[in-house]
């Protein structure tokens, strides 16, 4: 959901004239995110002790279903929405004592384009740009523009953009200030798949520049194609997070599948310790296995198929993808996650 955007503090914007960088936490953590709560007035938990550091640089996507908790985490990153418990710092500076300073760190493209419709679209960006009380760049906002191929719109009225464009204008404003940080809130949302591979090229550029980015997303694509690192938050909790490579190799499961010279009825009882599964045309068995264990068991289930004198004539393997892992986590109780995923991940 989007509400949060609309809501803009003020409060902590006088007394950041002179912001002390608070003690980083470690000299590549760019966010850190201690013990975050969030009750909204609903009295709804929306968030539950978070903690996570984000690292300088690197592309991190914080994947959960609808109402996880992700929209809420980084609009109080962003300084939008206040924290029940807990404190953030960004680039060093906290969150809410040094709001301002902390803020201008921090570039957020939302999912939709709510005002500036009159507007063109090269003042919507410099205006943006001052807000952050950035002196005028002519040239840098250009830069921008050019990027992502909106200079020949920039006298164009948002109104008379395409939907993709004002998602590319959504970027420029975000960027408009030199932000080190860029949130990218379902950048996917509603988006084809040619501009979507246009962002992920620009945001991969970005990420070379040095910028640090965070994603959130449903598209378990996404993270997979990008991310360096993966969160998965649900209900409110972070439950995992990991390297990406790290996440699909530990938690991933492998299937064998062999076709079979022979079609079966049903699984010989023999074969009954096995996880294997037939198909419903009972031509193929499939054998799930760890991809964590030494002994696969490949090599005993190919003897014991050969005993009870099954033959295939066919063999191939596959690994699950993100989205299965992701699956399997979401779906499972909470507490009972943790720790299967705890000692998945040990
Ligand atoms: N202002 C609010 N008052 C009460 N509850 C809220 C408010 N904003 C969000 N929530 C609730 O908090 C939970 C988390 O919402 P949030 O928008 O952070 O989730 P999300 O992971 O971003 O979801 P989505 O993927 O649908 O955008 C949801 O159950 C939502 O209904």
């Amino acid at each position: 959901m989007a509400t949060p955007y609309a809501r803009r503090r003020t409060t902590h914007l006088l007394h950041t004239m002179n912001p002390t960088p608070a003690t980083a936490p470690g000299a590549d953590t760019i966010i850190s995110v201690r013990g975050l709560s969030k009750t909204y007035a609903s009295g709804f938990q929306a968030l539950k002790r978070v903690d996570l550091d984000i690292r300088r640089g690197e592309i991190f996507a914080l994947l959960g279903p609808n109402g996880a908790g992700k929209t809420t985490l980084i609009s109080i990153i962003c300084g939008m929405v206040n924290a029940s418990e807990g404190t953030v710092t960004a680039d060093g500076f906290d969150t809410v004592r040094d709001y301002r300073a902390a803020r201008s760190a921090i570039g957020l493209v939302p999912q939709e384009l709510h005002t500036d419709a009159f507007e063109t679209v090269w003042a919507t960006v410099s205006f943006s740009r001052g807000l952050f009380g950035k002196a005028p760049d002519p040239a840098y906002i250009e830069k921008v523009l050019k990027d992502l191929s909106l200079w020949d719109k920039k006298d164009t009225k948002i109104m008379a953009l395409s939907g993709g464009m004002k998602r590319r204008v959504l970027i420029a404003k975000a960027l408009s200030h030199e932000p080190k940080i860029l949130f990218l809130d379902e950048p996917s949302a509603g988006v084809d798949v040619e501009l979507r591979h246009e962002m992920w090229r620009m945001v991969r550029a970005l990420r070379e520049a040095g910028t640090t980015i965070i994603l959130t997303t449903h598209y378990i694509e996404e993270a997979e194609d990008m991310a360096d690192r993966i969160g998965v938050i649900s209900q409110g909790e972070l439950i995992v997070v990991e390297e990406k490579d790290v996440l699909m190799r530990k938690l991933g499961k492998k299937q064998l599948t062999l076709t079979l010279q022979q079609p079966m009825q049903q699984l010989p009882e023999a074969l009954g310790r096995w996880p294997l599964s037939l198909t419903a045309d009972g031509h193929a068995l499939t054998y799930t296995f760890d991809t964590q264990q030494e002994d696969t068991g490949i090599a005993a289930l190919l003897r014991a198929l050969n005993e009870h004198g099954i033959d295939f004539k066919d063999l191939h393997s596959s690994e699950s993808s993100l989205e299965d892992i992701f699956v399997s986590l979401v779906h499972q109780p909470n507490a009972r996650r943790q720790d299967d995923t705890q000692k998945a991940l040990a």
